[in-house]
Formats: structure tokens, sequence, C-alpha cells
């Protein structure tokens, strides 16, 4: 398994936000305007931190997962794309 998943997901994000249905949790998150995403994304980081702190792999793994999927919810809310993330850490490789 490798992080292809990540664009895969990013496709699914933008065409639920398309679709604009209320019974997706992506669309209402997305409707809920960016200061709400990025308090979910902060809220998220804390999450992985705690878990790496005192509650073991598979539940960092578990909060690391909801902090990617925020996170490319808030990239796609402010017009960014996981394509302008990885060409800045392209742009970092030594
Ligand atoms: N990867 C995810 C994903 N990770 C986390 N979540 C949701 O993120 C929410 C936040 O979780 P929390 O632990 O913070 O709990 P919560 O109290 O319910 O959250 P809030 O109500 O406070 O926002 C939960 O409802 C999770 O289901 C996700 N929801 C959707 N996806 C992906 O997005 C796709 C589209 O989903 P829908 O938009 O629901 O169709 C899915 O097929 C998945 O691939």
């Amino acid at each position: 398994m490798t992080c292809q998943v990540l664009e895969k997901l990013e496709g699914v994000i933008r065409r639920r936000i398309a679709e604009g249905n209320p019974q997706s949790y992506t669309y209402r998150l997305y409707s809920s305007g960016i200061p709400a995403v990025a308090r979910k994304v902060g809220e998220e980081a804390v999450e992985v931190a705690v878990a790496a702190l005192s509650e073991g792999r598979e539940r960092v793994v578990a909060e690391a997962a909801d902090l990617l999927y925020h996170l490319l919810v808030l990239l796609n809310s402010l017009g960014l794309s996981l394509a302008d993330v990885c060409g800045e850490l392209e742009r970092r490789m030594k």
C-alpha cells in the first residue's frame, strides 16, 4: 500500500464537494467554512500528538489518517491541492 491512496481520496473529496450532498460528511465539513475546517485540522493534529504520547501505534495510525483526511479537505477549501504540497516537498529535497 502506497500513498497513492491520498490522490484517490483527494478525488473523492472533490467529487463529494461538487455533488453537494448533505449526507456526505465531507460536504458538510466543507460547508461549515474555512475557520471550522481549520479548527478541525488543529484538533486532529492534537489527537495525533496525544496518541503518540500515550495510546499506542494503532491509535497513532488511526489519528494520523483522520488528520490527513481533514488536511485534504482544508487544502481543497483553500483552493490548494496535494500537488501543491508535494511540489513544495520536492523543492525541499536534498
Ligand atoms: N477518510 C475519511 C474520514 N476520516 C475521518 N472521517 C470522519 O471525520 C469525522 C470526525 O471524526 P471525530 O473523531 O472528530 O468525531 P466527530 O465528533 O464525529 O466529529 P465532529 O462532528 O466534531 O466533526 C468522523 O465523522 C469520521 O467519520 C472521514 N470521513 C470521510 N473519509 C473519506 O471521505 C470519503 C467520503 O466520505 P463522505 O463525505 O462521508 O461520503 C469516504 O469514502 C472516506 O474515504
